[in-house]
């Protein structure tokens, strides 16, 4: 496997590895440079096509007036909309949202979608404002953009600390300035208001979906293949539970506030049911207490990092006791991990392929929208399960055929496609 070696690893602070814009970027230029990319074309696409910063007034519930700062940057729409979920996070960052925008682009090009790509974020703790709060904040957040948002424009999506909830509000604050119910402004909204079945769990299945494809490539069974997850939110809690129900043994389970283990396996069914009448995973009798960090690194065939962003590093990534990485979170692995992992033979299944079940269910709800006709769960399902085998087949097919690893296989074919569009549609105003 090849080895990322720009910019040279030892050198960077810790600081500077965990930089999701610069980790983004520098797997950019490695894998522009093996495509042989043309220099212009190279520019275009590596930083993003515009970087909008609102700052945002809330009624708060005690009678003052907080001001929030939000985040939508819209790295590429050559292929379509620019398309990307919005982050409620007191960690979030411009250059973070950078990041996230330019990896949307690249993941909805390995599964070929026709959208570009984008990510919102807002500076907040959602877990210590009301509902109320939350709504005022998202509604302004909306009206700030409205101008840059729109079905043939930019379509959110939730991230971490957004949900179904937060579409329903953006979908109707949209609707509201436009004198009329459009649907398709945003996806992952409830079922009931244009939401399509299967969103919810689509990242989650996308990911159980790979790591099938993963064994078969590699020729291990799922019986008896372990697996560990960290962060049980949309992503961790979707494919623990679908991989559980495929026969996998899910034996750990990591989680911001606790962590969980069970060398027999954890039943993944009343772990969830408990997380939601204890609001947490800590106190569940089925599995003994584990640390959160050191869960990690314990032995596995599938470890499964769906929480947050650089939490393999330069200082664990030698520790990984796994087969194979599945990434469900963006951006979950440094580029100095990378290279340690390559050198441990670690097959790492990317996340701008791994995670790509989201959006893709995101693509079907914006065209089921579009022509007001709804598909079943098991339409949704099915049509899923196929791109995200196709994908996965046409990134091992680059990673053969030049000679790298899984990752800059993916940021190959991705910057193919979007290269070869921009190029067409022509860049000269
Ligand atoms: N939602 C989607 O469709 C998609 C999401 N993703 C990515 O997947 C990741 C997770 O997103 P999603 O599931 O939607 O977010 P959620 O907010 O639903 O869940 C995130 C979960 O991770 C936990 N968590 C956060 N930080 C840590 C940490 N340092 N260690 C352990 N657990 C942690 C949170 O715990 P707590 O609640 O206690 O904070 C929460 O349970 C993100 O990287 C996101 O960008 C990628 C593709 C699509
Ligand atoms: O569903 C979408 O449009 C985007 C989901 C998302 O934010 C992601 O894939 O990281």
């Amino acid at each position: 496997m090849a080895t990322l070696t720009s910019p040279l690893p030892s050198t960077l602070t810790l600081e500077q590895e965990t930089n999701p814009w610069e980790a983004q970027a520098a797997r950019f230029d490695y894998a522009a440079k093996k495509l042989n990319l043309d220099k212009g074309i190279w520019k275009v696409l590596r930083y993003p096509a515009r970087e909008i910063i609102v700052h945002i007034p809330v009624g708060m519930d005690d009678g003052s007036i907080e001001v929030f700062t939000g985040y939508r940057v819209q790295h590429s729409v050559a292929r379509g909309p620019a398309k990307g979920g919005i982050r409620y996070s007191p960690d979030v960052s411009l250059d973070e949202v950078r990041a996230l925008a330019s990896w949307m682009t690249w993941k909805c090009a390995v599964v070929n979608i026709p959208f570009g790509g984008a990510k919102g974020g807002v500076i907040c703790d959602p877990k210590k404002m009301s509902q109320g709060e939350l709504e005022r904040m998202t509604r302004r957040y909306t009206a700030e953009l409205i101008e840059f948002l729109g079905p043939e424009k930019d379509v959110p999506a939730p991230d971490m600390g957004t949900d179904e909830q937060t579409m329903a509000w953006i979908m109707d604050t949209y609707s509201m300035h436009m004198r009329q119910t459009v649907t398709a402004v945003v996806t992952g909204k409830p079922v009931n208001i244009g939401g399509s079945r299967g969103r919810r769990e689509a990242t989650g299945r996308g990911i159980s979906v790979v790591c099938d494809q993963a064994l078969r490539y590699l020729g291990m069974p799922v019986e008896g293949c372990r697996v560990i997850v960290q962060g049980f939110g949309n992503v961790g809690s979707n494919a623990a539970k679908l991989l559980y129900e495929k026969g996998y043994t899910v034996i750990g389970i990591a989680e911001y506030d606790g962590g969980l283990y069970n060398a027999k396996g954890i039943d993944i069914a009343a772990l969830t049911e408990h997380r939601r009448t204890a609001g947490t995973i800590n106190g569940f009798a089925g599995a003994e207490v584990a640390d959160k960090h050191e869960l990690l690194t314990r032995s596995c065939e599938i470890l499964i990092p769906a929480a947050t962003e650089n939490v393999i590093t330069s200082l664990n990534a030698a520790d990984l006791k796994c087969r194979i990485l599945c990434e469900g979170a963006n951006g979950p692995t440094t580029i100095v991990a990378d290279d340690i992992l390559a050198e441990k033979g670690v097959f790492v299944i990317p996340d701008i392929l791994a995670n790509a079940g989201g959006v893709t269910t995101s693509y079907f709800e914006w065209v089921q929208d579009r022509m007001g006709y709804f598909w079943t769960e098991a339409e949704v399902n099915q049509r899923l399960d196929s791109i995200m085998i196709q994908s996965f087949i046409d990134v091992i097919r680059y990673s053969e055929s030049h000679g790298v690893n899984n990752r800059i296989a993916a940021y190959m074919l991705a910057i193919d496609r979007v290269a070869y569009t921009t190029k067409q549609r022509g860049i000269y105003a």
